[in-house]
């Protein structure tokens, strides 16, 4: 559903290429999980999956079009969710009926069970909301387009704890499987055990893109009361132990997303061919 393809873009041309020689294939029905430091360039990345920044040479194709065009037909199945937003002083109804007409196949019924299941004020203006409540009605807006491509920018700031379980669990349950979400996100507890795949960009590059179940059956993320265990590639130190990773040797563990982030950016080659 989106495919990048010999990726180069900057910002100027007097600077260095942010990104070069980008590649990557995205398919519908995965919850991806979009990941690197502070700068790695994943807001710009997003903003050229979705048409507001042009590719400097090569291209970005979301289901088969390019999105810089802006065309209609592309742009009524992408929705984003950008981190920092003003909300006009209407109601919430007033702002659903201004721009639900834009998503052909928006689905109310969804948008009113999500604004239950996030507890919001129906009586307030938009801009009278907190800024926690105006992201918890934003990501209920973005899932009722039932939009193709659903691209969320840091998501759950500003969520408060049991929101945050809410989130997991509506996102779980309002997705259809020729959708498509890309989370880019600081906070990977919040997404763990809902992303199938990842994508981890460093200096211009994707350094990792896999799905949890390739992850998985690499690697085994485990306890240890020794760092020093035989074929350990990467060791954190925990209250009571370590947290390790391993080569996978046939058994079955869950992937820890923060480990990981943690041993590809600060461990050694040999943990970085692992996921390669
Ligand atoms: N409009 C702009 N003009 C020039 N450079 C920019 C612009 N926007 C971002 N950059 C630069 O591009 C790089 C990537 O920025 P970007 O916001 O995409 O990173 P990010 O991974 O989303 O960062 P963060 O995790 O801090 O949000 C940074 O070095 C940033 O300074």
């Amino acid at each position: 559903m989106v495919t990048i393809k010999d990726l180069k873009f900057s910002y100027s041309k007097k600077q260095q290429p942010l990104f070069q020689d980008l590649q990557c294939e995205l398919p519908s029905g995965s919850i991806v999980g979009l990941l690197g430091k502070n700068g790695a360039g994943k807001t710009t990345l997003l903003k050229l999956m979705i048409g507001l920044l042009q590719p400097t040479e090569g291209s970005v194709r979301i289901i088969g079009e390019q999105p810089w065009d802006r065309h209609p037909s592309l742009l009524q199945e992408v929705y984003f969710l950008p981190e920092e937003f003003h909300h006009p002083g209407i109601s919430i109804g007033n702002y659903v009926k201004a721009n639900s007409g834009f998503y052909p196949r928006f689905d109310e019924e969804l948008l009113q069970r999500l604004i239950t299941d996030f507890e919001l004020p129906d009586n307030k203006r938009l801009n009278q909301l907190s800024y926690g409540q105006k992201k918890k009605f934003l990501i209920s807006f973005a899932l009722s387009t039932k939009c193709r491509l659903l691209v969320l920018d840091e998501p759950t700031n500003g969520l408060d704890i049991p929101s945050k379980s809410i989130f997991r669990k509506v996102m779980a349950g309002s997705l259809d499987e020729d959708q498509l979400v890309i989370i880019s996100t600081h906070q990977v507890r919040d997404v763990e055990n809902l992303i199938d795949r990842v994508l981890m960009l460093e200096k211009g590059k994707f350094i990792m893109q896999k799905s949890l179940f390739e992850i998985s059956s690499n690697l085994q993320f485990a306890t240890a009361t020794s760092p020093e265990g035989e074929n350990v590639l990467y060791h954190e130190m925990v209250p009571g132990g370590y947290k390790v990773i391993r080569p996978q040797t046939g058994g079955s563990s869950s992937v820890d997303i923060e480990l990981l982030f943690n041993a590809i950016s600060n461990g050694t080659e040999k943990m970085r061919e692992y996921v390669k």
